[in-house]
């Protein structure tokens, strides 16, 4: 019997608002694991020269500038406006989706690779996944940090919570809950042994 190859452990990573994702996915990172920052790809297509900014003008007039998808302007006219997020969705999604196709082919040969999608459940991102990690906190922890970012207020705080699949639904889904709520050392430790365990699985 010939011996299969080893084959890419693909793990989805998500959280909610706060939780420490991008924390986590950095820890990834240090310990050689790509990962693909669906949210960095979301601003490199907003950003200056952005390839999405002509669309995203077309039907938020006023929203884009030299400098970019004006982000407060924005997330302001769609945050509290379902159809309005809808539609920013389906012009933004697309073209992330393109990016990580890209991502998948340049690190073919990696035994594990990390897609840090912040709405994986809101979304239905889970295809193609093997596994799905989320980072979790208590809810007074993830406040406290979100609360402390400069232009946050408790109003878009509530309303994008409410958008999102509540904190206790995605642990009960998920292979893996990544706790933040401890120390950054112990959350360190927690990701290097999943991280082992998954580039082991075959
Ligand atoms: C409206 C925008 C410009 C606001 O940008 P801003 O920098 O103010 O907020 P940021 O992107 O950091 O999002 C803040 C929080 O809202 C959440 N959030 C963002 N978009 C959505 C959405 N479509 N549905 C639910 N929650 C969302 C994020 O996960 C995060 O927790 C931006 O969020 C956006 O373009 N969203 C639509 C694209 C999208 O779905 N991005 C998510 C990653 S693929
Ligand atoms: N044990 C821990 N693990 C991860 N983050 C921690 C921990 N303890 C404290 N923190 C802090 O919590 C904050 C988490 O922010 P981070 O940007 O990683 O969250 P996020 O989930 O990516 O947010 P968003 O979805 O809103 O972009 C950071 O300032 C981080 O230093």
């Amino acid at each position: 019997m010939t011996k299969e190859k080893k084959r890419q452990t693909i793990l989805g990573l998500t959280g909610s608002i706060g939780m420490g994702k991008s924390t986590v996915a950095g820890m990834m990172r240090d310990l050689g694991v790509p990962v693909f920052d669906a949210d960095a790809a979301v601003h490199e297509l907003q950003g200056p020269g952005g390839a999405l900014l002509p669309a995203i003008e077309a039907e938020f007039p006023g929203t884009t500038g030299p400098d970019g998808v004006d982000r407060q302007k924005l997330g302001a006219a769609v945050f509290g406006d379902s159809e309005k997020l809808k539609r920013l969705e389906e012009i933004v999604h697309p073209a992330v989706a393109a990016m990580r196709s890209g991502f998948l082919r340049d690190n073919a040969d990696a035994p594990l690779i990390v897609f840090d999608i912040p709405l994986l459940y809101e979304k239905g991102g889970q295809q193609g996944l093997d596994a799905v990690a989320v980072v979790s906190a208590p809810a007074s922890d993830q406040r406290e940090r979100v609360l402390a970012r400069p232009g946050m207020t408790v109003e878009k705080f509530e309303q994008i919570l409410a958008l999102q699949v509540p904190d206790a639904e995605k642990r009960a889904r998920a292979d893996f809950v990544i706790d933040t709520g401890t120390s950054l050392t112990q959350t360190r430790n927690q990701v290097a042994g999943i991280v082992r365990t998954l580039e082991r699985a075959e």
